[in-house]
């Protein structure tokens, strides 16, 4: 069965698989798949959870989701977020090794949505009490595969996104580094830019998912928070003010001159968060902790890239961004 028509509302486990089974699906690095999924190439890994999600996620007001494309500054954005939320009961600080950050790797304190729900048998309609509690989620998933509920209620969406050079680069590095059993379809970068170009990639096309949420922002901005990493990087500070502003906790004025804010910009900081001993060892989803730091540069894509892969993704760019008024400045590092 093709997935263009609606859920059925009483789905079972064969219909599941057999809806799995019938999508296309292609050969990711080192052994794992991508499987196709509304034009999306969703890792195969958690095409169940994706599709709970969609189905069966009970959305509530109280929910913030923090959504990105994979290498944009998911792990950054879950550090600040997570840290600017519960600041009152932690208090953000280097110095303070009870917070949880000095324990816990971000993707530990802010959970993947899709991920949490695919440890759900297929076509299960798992009890969501548990997990709607929880304020904080995070998400990989494009925006219209958010479910109606999160839609149709006030929940709040985050999105952060990166030009898509440096993503690509990213991209690369963290799947030439992970630690992954398999060893099938091992590219080199070319191939590994050529399937980036084609959309074949992590949630890919990138450019479809960027203007999923950027669409989104434009139409509901106070539902749906648009983030660039590079504006991150530039002003960490004042953006962080936007995000405790969206969230509906902004800071004081007593707090901002406490130095609450620069404390949570520090301690979130790449040179703060690479250092920690829990991300230095352990791993997360498969994943070694240390594979989520690097170096976190804008424009680091000049140093790899050759002119005409950075051609071939400005032309993209000019063609899917640009009609609807989204722009990246392509700085170089020096
Ligand atoms: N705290 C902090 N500040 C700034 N930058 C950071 C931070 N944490 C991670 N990074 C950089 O973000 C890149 C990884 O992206 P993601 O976190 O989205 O990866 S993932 O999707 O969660 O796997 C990756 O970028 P590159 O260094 O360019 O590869 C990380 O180094």
């Amino acid at each position: 069965m093709a997935e263009n028509s609606q859920p059925p509302n009483n789905d079972n486990q064969q219909e599941i698989e057999e809806l799995i089974s019938s999508l296309p699906k292609e050969k990711w690095w080192r052994g794992s798949g991508l499987t196709l999924y509304q034009n999306f190439w969703v890792p195969s890994d958690f095409i169940r959870g994706v599709i709970t999600l969609r189905r069966h996620f009970i959305g509530r007001d109280s929910n913030i989701l923090l959504a990105s494309k994979p290498k944009t500054g998911t792990t950054w954005l879950k550090a600040l977020a997570f840290s600017v939320l519960h600041r009152a009961q932690f208090r953000p600080s280097v110095a303070n090794a009870n917070h949880p950050l000095c324990s816990s790797n971000p993707h530990d304190l802010v959970p993947f949505l899709e991920i949490m729900l695919n440890g759900q048998p297929a076509g299960h309609v798992p009890d969501m009490s548990g997990f709607t509690d929880l304020q904080l989620f995070a998400t990989h998933v494009p925006y219209h595969f958010l479910p109606e509920s999160i839609h149709q209620s006030q929940s709040r969406v985050i999105y952060i996104c990166r030009n898509p050079l440096d993503t690509a680069l990213s991209s690369w590095h963290f799947w030439a580094q992970a630690n992954l059993e398999g060893g099938a379809g091992d590219w080199s970068m070319e191939e590994f830019f050529e399937n980036f170009c084609k959309g074949l990639d992590f949630y890919g096309p990138f450019w479809d998912h960027l203007l999923s949420y950027w669409k989104a922002s434009c139409e509901r901005p106070e539902r749906v928070l648009f983030l660039k990493y590079e504006d991150l990087k530039e002003d960490t500070a004042r953006n962080l003010k936007r995000i405790a502003e969206f969230m509906g906790v902004p800071f004081s004025k007593e707090e901002e001159l406490d130095g609450v804010v620069d404390q949570i910009v520090e301690m979130c900081s790449l040179s703060n968060l690479k250092e920690l001993d829990v991300n230095k060892t352990g791993d997360i989803f498969g994943y070694e902790n240390k594979t989520f730091f690097r170096k976190g540069e804008v424009g680091d894509w000049a140093n790899y890239l050759s002119p005409s892969m950075v051609e071939r993704l400005e032309n993209i760019m000019k063609e899917k961004f640009s009609p609807f008024g989204l722009y990246f400045t392509l700085k170089k590092t020096s």
